[in-house]
């Protein structure tokens, strides 16, 4: 049995040349002050590492699993097949690729009774994976929902500052 150090997020991508978009992904996590298990799994090339993580992941502590590939994006529903943790499935663009087309509907399209919960592709989907991650966990967490709430009213006010310089 593989251990993994305690953490409630893991972030898994398909490959090392995922690393540049998903860093976005780890750095939202930290500042939410969560620092997540990062692994580079993949369910084609690495099917038996992939099958170990995903029946681990719940006794090692996991409780939100983020999967990113691109191409024919299978790692996402490859864990979910193996977990009934959430796993929230990123679509990245590959190479070469459809612009990521391949990806989204590899992940989202998954059939009934196995869901992957699947963002936007590439660096949005990357950062937005981690800010669905944090609100799982802060149904339980007190502390997260006050940082989340923190996290929503700094946004506003970024983009009520933009408006007002436009007619400034
Ligand atoms: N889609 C998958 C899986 C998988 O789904 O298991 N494993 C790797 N990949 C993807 O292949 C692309 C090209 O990988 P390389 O750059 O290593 O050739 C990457 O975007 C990766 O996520």
């Amino acid at each position: 049995m593989v251990s993994e150090k305690t953490t409630p997020v893991a972030v898994v991508m398909g490959s090392d040349s995922d690393l540049n978009v998903m860093e976005s992904c780890v750095e939202q996590l930290r500042q939410f002050g969560i620092e997540p298990t990062v692994r580079i799994i993949s369910a084609h090339r690495t099917p038996q590492v992939a099958c170990e993580f995903a029946e681990n992941a719940e006794a090692n502590g996991i409780k939100v699993l983020i999967a990113a590939a691109g191409m024919a994006a299978h790692l996402a529903g490859a864990l979910a097949a193996r977990t009934s943790l959430p796993i929230i499935g990123v679509p990245l663009v590959g190479e070469p690729g459809l612009g990521g087309m391949d990806a989204l509907l590899s992940t989202v399209q998954m059939p009934p009774g196995v869901p992957v919960a699947t963002v936007a592709v590439g660096k949005a989907g990357a950062k937005n994976a981690a800010i669905l991650a944090v609100q799982i966990l802060a149904l339980q967490d007190a502390d997260l929902r006050r940082k989340l709430a923190e996290f929503r009213s700094k946004q506003e006010q970024m983009v009520r500052q933009k408006d007002a310089s436009l007619s400034a």
